[in-house]
């Protein structure tokens, strides 16, 4: 068995830009992409991506050179998952609701050789642009993506992208991947607890990711896709690879609007589609009479933040078909997906929404997905109680971080990726995501998961949407802080009616001790909460100091899971109030 060699017939490097030559071979005529008026067909986006490529050559991009995109979901952004890797250079897609400091920042950071700029995007580009320029840090080549439905003449430079397809050759010899383990894009993470780190993928991973996800999502023969997750999230949790893989249709909106999205549902015959659970909201602005027009249910993939069941509940109700997965940019998006099976559809709706908001399990490209005592390793025990730190390992883990090793050395260990989430096991092997472990608020020594006191605000019906925090406590250390939005703006939401509801459906400890009416929950570009935004919001509420009350603790240690060290009590005593 030995003497078998790897040969060219037999061992080619993976890689999911290979989809592309394929899905010109085998669905050449079909539909690639759409947007406004303009369509293309599978052929073409293929030989769009070859000029494009060669462009990038003769611009002087070579092997491993990043080339930058701030750009939403438009054909160009799609084009340049293939066409960047194709001239061997690493995609970096960039976050459009950063700002310029934290876009120079990636600019830096990554010595992008080439940004390319949506012309929505310039102002923001160029002052980006400018800080580099101020810091004497290499400046990259700067090309204008102009929108191609309705040409705007808006420029930044003299570089434009339909030039550069237009110019490229499509015929020019590009050059081959020699290596799966090379890197095929640079993401950076959302910074909802740190500064933003580069996550480094290799072909590989996202090969294996792309192939893996598609059979979590059981994304059959020509499905249509609507762009409503930013393909800047992870590679658009890589369906943008995956849809070249399955022949399917791009349906490219630049803002994920009802109106957009449900015109869009309408005229292209969407099926499937990608979303923050926040987008919920969305889809329920529409309404039932939008949702009732849908000609077929439509398939809904979330993650990204908690889906609460009661949210859950409410956009299957009007007809979209959710599959919930949870993942990191470091796992190339979704690690876990909530495997649905048969028999739970016997189940009423709300009792499903409840099985259907656990996170789940591994996607087929991890080789292991686990729960672990952060301090000892060992793994939690399948009662869905005992929390842990959710762990990861496998082919669809990043390379690594870029230029950070000490990033690198704090996320992984032994042979497991540590995600900072802090989780359960149920005894049927679903992981739950009970919070990220350093939002877990700590209270009188017990820990308070926030997602759990969000669940039940969610069920509050005067509530729309709903965060918790820890809001410092003279006597407890921290007690949970919610922020909600009324349902019915006019109507509001009423505090004590909060509490009252929270009383009846929580331990008493867990009760936040403030309810604070907010118009909109703020979140990041990918839909996060910014919890730290709420943090600095609920310190200004903290009360004054309160006489001492009588605690007796507990001799017994709980650990729970701590990320990487920096939670400021990975281990601490239960503490029984007197
Ligand atoms: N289905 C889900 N349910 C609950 N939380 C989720 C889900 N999917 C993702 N998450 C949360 O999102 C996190 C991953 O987010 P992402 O990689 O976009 O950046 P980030 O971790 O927010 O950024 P940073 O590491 O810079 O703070 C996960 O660690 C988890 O906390």
């Amino acid at each position: 068995m030995e003497q078998l060699p790897k040969r060219p017939a037999n061992y080619v490097p993976l890689s999911p830009v290979g989809f592309l030559p394929r899905a010109n071979a085998v669905y050449g005529d079909r539909t690639s992409v759409i947007y406004g008026r303009v369509r293309f067909t599978w052929s073409q986006t293929y030989a769009r991506c070859r000029r494009l490529a060669s462009s990038l050559l003769s611009l002087g991009v070579r092997n491993h050179d990043v080339v930058s995109v701030l750009a939403p979901n438009v054909p160009a952004m799609y084009e340049m998952h293939f066409a960047v890797p194709m001239a061997g250079a690493v995609l970096n897609t960039i976050n459009t609701r950063l700002d310029a400091r934290a876009v120079a920042g990636i600019l830096r950071h990554s010595e992008a050789k080439v940004f390319f700029v949506d012309y929505q995007y310039v102002r923001l580009a160029s002052d980006a642009l400018q800080i580099v320029a101020d810091e004497g840090r290499h400046v990259p080549l700067v090309a204008v993506i102009d929108d191609i439905d309705v040409p705007t003449g808006v420029r930044l430079g003299e570089l434009e992208y339909e030039g550069l397809v237009a110019r490229g050759d499509p015929a020019a010899e590009l050059p081959s991947l020699a290596d799966e383990w090379d890197a095929v894009t640079l993401n950076y993470t959302s910074g909802t607890t740190s500064a933003p780190k580069g996550v480094v993928y290799s072909h590989r991973g996202a090969y294996l990711s792309t192939m893996s996800l598609l059979m979590s999502w059981v994304v059959g023969d020509e499905p249509v896709y609507l762009w409503t997750l930013p393909m800047f999230h992870c590679n658009g949790w890589t369906f943008t690879w995956g849809m070249a893989a399955r022949g399917g249709v791009n349906v490219c909106i630049r803002d994920a609007r009802a109106a957009d999205i449900y015109r869009a549902i309408a005229r292209h015959g969407v099926t499937h589609l990608c979303c923050a659970p926040v987008v919920f909201n969305i889809l329920l602005e529409g309404g039932e009479a939008a949702a009732k027009q849908l000609a077929a249910p439509v398939h809904v993939l979330t993650g990204g933040a908690p889906p609460p069941a009661a949210l859950l509940e409410r956009v299957e109700r009007i007809g979209f078909r959710v599959t919930h997965a949870y993942g990191l940019t470091e796992a190339t998006g979704p690690a876990l997906a909530c495997e649905w099976r048969a028999q739970w559809d016997r189940l009423p709706l709300p009792e499903r929404a409840r099985l259907k908001s656990r996170q789940g399990v591994s996607v087929l490209s991890l080789a292991d997905a686990d729960v672990k005592d952060a301090k000892t390793m060992a793994r939690v025990p399948r009662d869905g109680k005992t929390v842990g730190e959710i762990v990861l390992r496998g082919s669809s883990i990043m390379k690594g971080y870029l230029n950070n090793p000490e990033a690198n050395s704090d996320a992984f260990k032994g042979e497991w990726f540590l995600t900072g989430d802090v989780g359960v096991v149920h005894a049927d092997g679903y992981i739950e995501i009970k919070d990220r472990s350093k939002d877990v608020i700590i209270s009188g020594g017990e820990n308070i998961c926030s997602k759990e006191v969000e669940e039940v605000l969610f069920q509050h019906p005067a509530v729309a949407d709903a965060a918790v925090v820890a809001m410092p406590h003279p006597h407890w250390g921290e007690t949970p802080c919610a922020f909600v939005v009324a349902r019915d703006k006019a109507a509001g939401v009423c505090e004590d009616d909060v509490v009252a509801f929270c009383r009846k459906h929580m331990a008493r400890f867990m009760v936040p001790k403030k309810v604070v009416v907010y118009d909109a929950i703020p979140r990041n570009g990918n839909g996060k909460v910014e919890k730290n935004l709420l943090r600095e919001a609920a310190k200004k509420l903290a009360p004054a100091a309160v006489p001492a009350q009588k605690t007796k603790v507990k001799t017994t240690t709980t650990t729970v899971g701590g990320r990487r060290g920096e939670h400021p009590v990975a281990h601490v005593m239960a503490v029984s109030r007197l």
